[in-house]
Order: C-alpha cells, then structure tokens, then sequence
C-alpha cells in the first residue's frame, strides 16, 4: 500500500496529525524533520545557519529515501513542494494530503523556537503562504481543510486513503 504523505504550511498539523494516522491504521511513522536530523547529526538550524540552500539538499536527500519505502505515514517540511524533484520522488509510492489551515489559526497555536523561517516573527507566514499556496494545491491528491478536531482529519484522510486505494486493488493497479 502507499505511503501517506501530509504537506502544507508549518504549523498546519502536518507532525501532530500523521503521529495520529500511524497509531490508528498501524503503520510506521516517519516525521521527516526528525529524519533529517538524525540521517545529519545536525538540527534544522544548524543546517539553516550553512544557508538555507544546504538545508534544502539535505531535504532533497531524504526525499529520495522515502521515494523506496511504502505502508508509512510522512509528515514533510512545509518547504518540500518548493523543490518538483522532492515531489516526484514523495509522489512516486504516496497519496498526498495537503492540510489546508487557515494561517490566524497557525499564528494562534505556533511555537517558533525550532523554525528558522520565523525567526522575525510568525507574520512571515503570510508572505510564505503567498508564494506556497499553489504549489501545495498543485501537488495535492487531496485539500483537506483542518479547521475542525484533529480526530475528525484524521477520520477523514483514512476514508480517503481506504477508497483510493481499494479502486486501485480492485481495477489491478
Ligand atoms: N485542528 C487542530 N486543533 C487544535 N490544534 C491544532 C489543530 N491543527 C494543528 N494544531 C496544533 O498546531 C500546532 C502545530 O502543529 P504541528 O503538527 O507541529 O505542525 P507542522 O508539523 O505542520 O508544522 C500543534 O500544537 C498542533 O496541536
Ligand atoms: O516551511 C519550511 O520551509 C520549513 C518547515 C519546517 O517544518 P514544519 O512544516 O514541520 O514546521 C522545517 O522543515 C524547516 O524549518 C523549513
Ligand atoms: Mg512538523
């Protein structure tokens, strides 16, 4: 079976909800952040203070990775769809969600410390999501909305995960 991959904004819930797929359906979970930082011994600032650029390679790396695994739960970097490779490789074995969060929810709930990106404060987000947006939706199998219980997304990307993937067993895929 395929992998499900979450995309969308920092903050949106992407760590938060894939923690709570893995536990329900049994399946392994993969935060890629933590992955990141284990695979380099660094943390994603130290990484960001080489540049932003060598963060990104690192990321792209870990994206190929996870292009040969199947049966996990991936939360990304909210900054993965900024590179079309990333997204092949993620595409290659994953169904992708990307969880829609209206950016004053984000900025009501977000802990900065750990997000290089915010270091000036979480009003970036906006500008970020600006220039995000399309991408995000572009490469969507699925846009789900995350204003509601987090209980209630998860319920929702399982149903859609069970129906896309028993059409494709049925049709042989
Ligand atoms: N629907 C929701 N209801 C309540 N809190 C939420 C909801 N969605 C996200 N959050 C909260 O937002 C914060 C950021 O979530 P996180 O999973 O770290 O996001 P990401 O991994 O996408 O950066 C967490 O404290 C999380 O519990
Ligand atoms: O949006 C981004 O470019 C980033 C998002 C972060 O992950 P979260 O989306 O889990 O916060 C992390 O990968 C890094 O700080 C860069
Ligand atoms: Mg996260």
């Amino acid at each position: 079976m395929k992998n499900i991959i979450l995309i969308g904004m920092m903050g949106c819930g992407k760590s938060t909800i894939g923690r709570m797929l893995a536990e329900r359906i049994s399946y392994q979970y993969i935060d890629m952040d933590t992955y990141l930082e284990n695979k380099y011994h660094s943390t994603i600032p130290e990484l960001f203070s080489v540049s932003e650029l060598y963060f990104r390679d690192k990321e792209t790396e870990c994206c190929k990775d996870m292009g040969h695994t199947d049966n996990k739960i991936i939360s990304t970097g909210g900054g993965v769809i900024l590179r079309e490779e990333n997204m092949l490789y993620l595409k290659n074995n994953g169904l992708v969600f990307f969880i829609d969060r209206p950016v004053e929810m984000i900025i009501n709930e977000l802990n900065t410390d750990h997000r290089p990106l915010l270091k000036d404060g979480v009003f970036k987000l906006y500008d970020l999501e600006k220039e995000r947006r399309s991408l995000y939706e572009k490469y969507a199998d699925f846009i789900i909305r995350n204003d509601q219980l987090l209980i209630d997304v998860r319920d929702k990307i399982i149903s859609l995960y069970g129906k896309s993937e028993g059409a494709n067993h049925e049709s042989g895929r």
